[in-house]
């Protein structure tokens, strides 16, 4: 398959996902990259239905980062993206203006509620600069977020604190995914309430039963 041919869903519901790891080390092969494995697993794992994922290892370059969100939304038709590394204060840290570049609306409530859960982790989370946008185009939008480089800070993130008998601490950012989805026009997204659990105002839950 071309690499610019749109994703084709499998089910109406099905969720097209882009996952970037944006590591220098990474991708130039100093070290093997875990945060697409981890993304990858944690979605497995969370979604009712199967994803349908494409995933990039770049370096942290500001003009190949932009690049990457541009090709996996507006060509690939990607709904969701989440990208790994490069949110700190180092020189080289760029994921977040690389993604400002590209979003047509900030979201800030990702990048506030994923420092709230990851200063419960390590104090250093006070250093995370993630942001989340939406990039509209004609007849599409896509959601783009940033979650931290460590692989551990993938699950916290997207998960949230638990207690050991599964009692949410702090929500993790996916719980407010679904929704978002579907109000950028995307398709109907539902998780494993053990893992997070989705939530949707009343009216916006769907109530004809279909999984
Ligand atoms: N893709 C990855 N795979 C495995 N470990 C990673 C990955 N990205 C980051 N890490 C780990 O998390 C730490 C913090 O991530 P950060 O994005 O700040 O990386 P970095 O120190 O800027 O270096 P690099 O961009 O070369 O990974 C890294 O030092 C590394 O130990
Ligand atoms: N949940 C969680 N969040 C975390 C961390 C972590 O280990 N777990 N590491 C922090 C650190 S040390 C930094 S510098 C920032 C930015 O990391 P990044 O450059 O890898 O994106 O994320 C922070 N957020």
């Amino acid at each position: 398959m071309s690499v610019f041919q749109p994703l084709v869903r499998e089910h109406p519901d099905q969720l097209l996902v882009g996952l970037v790891s944006i590591s220098d080390r990474a991708a130039s092969g100093t070290y093997e990259d875990q945060g697409i494995p981890a993304l990858q697993s944690w979605l497995t794992g969370a979604l009712t239905r199967p994803p349908q994922c494409v995933s990039r290892l770049i370096p942290d370059d500001v003009g190949q980062i932009s690049a990457t969100l541009i090709h996996l939304v507006d060509r690939l038709g990607c709904d969701l993206i989440l990208t790994t590394g490069g949110t700190g204060p180092a020189r080289r840290d760029v994921t977040p203006e690389a993604t400002l570049a590209v979003g047509s609306r900030e979201m800030p409530g990702f990048g506030e509620q994923m420092r709230q859960i990851s200063l419960q982790f390590v104090p250093t989370a006070i250093l995370s600069r993630q942001v989340a946008v939406i990039r509209e185009k004609p007849g599409h939008a896509a959601l783009i977020i940033n979650l931290p480089g460590q692989p551990r800070a993938i699950q916290e993130t997207l998960e949230g604190l638990k207690e050991a008998d599964g009692k949410v601490l702090t929500p993790g950012i996916f719980a407010a995914v679904p929704y978002c989805i579907d109000l950028i026009g995307g398709p109907y997204v539902e998780t494993h309430d053990h893992i997070v659990k989705a939530f949707r105002p009343k009216s916006a839950i769907r109530g004809d039963g279909v999984k």
